[in-house]
């Protein structure tokens, strides 16, 4: 006796017709953004039609952020700039309570999140509501809501947890909680800006398989990203900025590949993209020697690296790997270790602090730029003279040690950063510029031990390539480096050697054929890679339905 299956569907039929007829979700026509005398968006148009996932990729500096705070009322845009919500005209600048009643939702670069808050405050601020007649608050309310979009998103995260003391990664899941807890079925729009760029493998999946539930009811996404994979994958048209100009407006994704983004985003082909460079590795050379690690989740870690040599971490979240950067530059306090930098200079891991490191010869750029990398509000130069300040002698700690001028100078044009001023202010720079200037403070101390925790996060293909071959010639210059990260080609482009992690030990040592397919196996135990999202799985579901009743 065959059984009967229903699968159901996520919309009715006759939705997407009706939805194809209407206005787009958003349209934007002629927009023009300029920052006193420096135009940074020109004529740009771009439509996002209801239940799409539609890309919008860039170079860093071609305007993608700008647009998204345009969109959301944070810049005022040029004249004759018209932007419309399912065909009424917003007013200009847009105005964040409207575009919020109009379903407009933002998950900014920065996040936006309030550190000195619980992540319950951070979720429901601006919704909080107090009962009809006692006007109090209910928590156990709020607390259910706010619980039950983390356990949509597949994430267990403290809710009474104050969100400074998060990793990065929960940091992104609670943003993005907040902006899909608004997400009324078949209407609005969410707008993520690089949004994913900490979630992990399988927060990633599980992210995309929430976005593929909402789309498909007819809200639309506007997914600002650097990660070309996602846009492959999981969008349906895709729209291309450079220099600030639409060069590609609404294009069809269905088989196009990462390389086909790549030229359209760049104008030209990246050929040499893959090649590493020959590793120098000083294997005569004293290694640097960590002995005994515990702290965090990390337990009794030894490893060694030699001057030259690349080494990577990774495993799953929570496996303790990306630890090991914060433990040995005394950030994070470590229960038990040693760490030999080089002869003559071992270090006890619990009694280090990051004033200590940095006089030892070490060297750190954390995740998180924004908040934890670099100081928003001073200029490039101020913060890359500021591990300089800490190798003085306290009593010439107040006045800061500037660094020589040429040297920062020399610095921004060799990792090509736009414009290579020390005096601007680092909040004015795009994400992946600010990305170099942190990665430029760190080099200009000439570090021995060299720690980095996705130092490539958020930039495009073009500046990851500069990154990478900076960090890599930090290497060859003579410094040992430790990587510790999550994207498997951003392992697979720099690393000689990569140790996997799982609860807290090295589980897997990686020493050749490093491929991003080996890589993510390895992370997952010999699982591999699938789609971030099946596109057209509404049309499969169509023909299965009527095969199997
Ligand atoms: N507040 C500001 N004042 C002056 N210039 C700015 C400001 N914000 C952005 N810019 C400039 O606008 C240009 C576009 O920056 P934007 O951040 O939008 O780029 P992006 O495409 O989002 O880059 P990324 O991918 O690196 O985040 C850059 O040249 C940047 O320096």
């Amino acid at each position: 006796m065959g059984s009967c299956v229903i699968i159901e569907h996520s919309s009715a039929p006759g939705a997407a017709a009706a939805v194809a007829a209407a206005a787009p979700r958003l349209e934007v026509r002629d927009l023009g953004m300029t920052f006193v005398n420096n135009r940074v968006l020109r004529d740009v148009s771009l439509e996002v039609r209801a239940g799409e996932i539609h890309g919008l990729i860039g170079q860093n500096g071609s305007g993608k952020s700008t647009l998204a705070k345009v969109l959301t009322g944070l810049y005022t845009p040029d004249a004759g700039t018209r932007v419309s919500v399912d065909g009424v005209d917003l007013r200009l600048p847009v105005q964040p309570q409207e575009s919020r009643q109009r379903g407009v939702a933002v998950v900014h670069q920065n996040l936006g999140l309030l550190d000195n808050e619980t992540v319950l405050e951070n979720m429901r601020i601006g919704r909080l509501r107090g009962s009809r007649f006692l006007r109090r608050i209910n928590w156990d309310q709020e607390r259910s809501a706010a619980g039950a979009v983390f356990e949509r998103l597949g994430r267990s995260v403290q809710l009474d947890a104050k969100v400074g003391s998060l990793h990065e990664e929960e940091r992104a899941t609670v943003a993005i909680a907040r902006a899909l807890q608004d997400a009324h079925p078949g209407t609005g729009l969410i707008i993520f800006d690089e949004s994913t760029r900490a979630l992990g493998r399988r927060s990633l999946e599980h992210f995309f398989k929430i976005l593929d539930e909402i789309v498909a009811t007819g809200t639309a996404v506007l997914m600002i990203t650097h990660r070309l994979e996602e846009i492959v994958d999981a969008a349906d048209r895709v729209t291309v900025l450079r220099d600030g100009r639409v060069v590609e407006s609404g294009r069809e994704v269905a088989g196009m590949s990462e390389a086909d983004l790549t030229a359209l985003m760049l104008g030209r082909n990246l050929r040499d993209l893959d090649r590493r460079g020959v590793a120098e590795i000083a294997t005569d050379a004293v290694p640097v020697r960590a002995t005994g690690v515990t702290g965090l989740a990390v337990r009794d870690l030894s490893l060694q690296v030699f001057p030259g040599e690349v080494l990577g971490l990774t495993g799953l979240a929570g496996s303790g790997y990306d630890d090991v950067p914060y433990l040995l530059s005394g950030v994070t306090a470590a229960e038990a270790g040693t760490l030999r930098v080089t002869e003559g200079i071992t270090v006890e891991l619990p009694g280090l602090n990051p004033a200590k490191a940095i006089a030892a010869g070490i060297a750190l750029v954390p995740e998180g730029r924004e908040h934890a990398g670099l100081a928003m509000t001073m200029s490039v130069g101020e913060n890359i003279g500021f591990p300089q300040t800490c190798r003085a002698p306290r009593q010439l700690r107040p006045i800061a040690i500037a660094p020589e001028r040429e040297l920062v100078t020399d610095l921004l044009y060799s990792l090509d950063v736009r414009p290579p001023n020390p005096k601007a202010l680092v909040s004015s720079f795009s994400g992946g510029n600010q990305q170099k200037v942190l990665l430029a403070k760190w080099i200009a101390t000439e570090p021995t031990l060299f720690l980095l925790h996705e130092p490539t996060q958020a930039v495009d293909v073009g500046a990851r390539h500069t990154l990478v071959a900076a960090i890599r010639k930090a290497a060859t210059d003579g410094c040992a480096v430790i990587v510790a990260g999550s994207d498997e080609n951003e392992l697979a482009l720099l690393c000689d050697r990569i140790l996997v992690f799982s609860e807290g030990v090295v589980r897997e040592e990686l020493t050749e054929d490093l491929t991003p397919d080996r890589i993510v196996a390895a992370i997952y135990a010999n699982g591999s890679r699938s789609r971030l999202r099946q596109r057209n799985q509404t049309n499969v579901q169509d023909d299965e339905k009527e095969a199997i009743v």
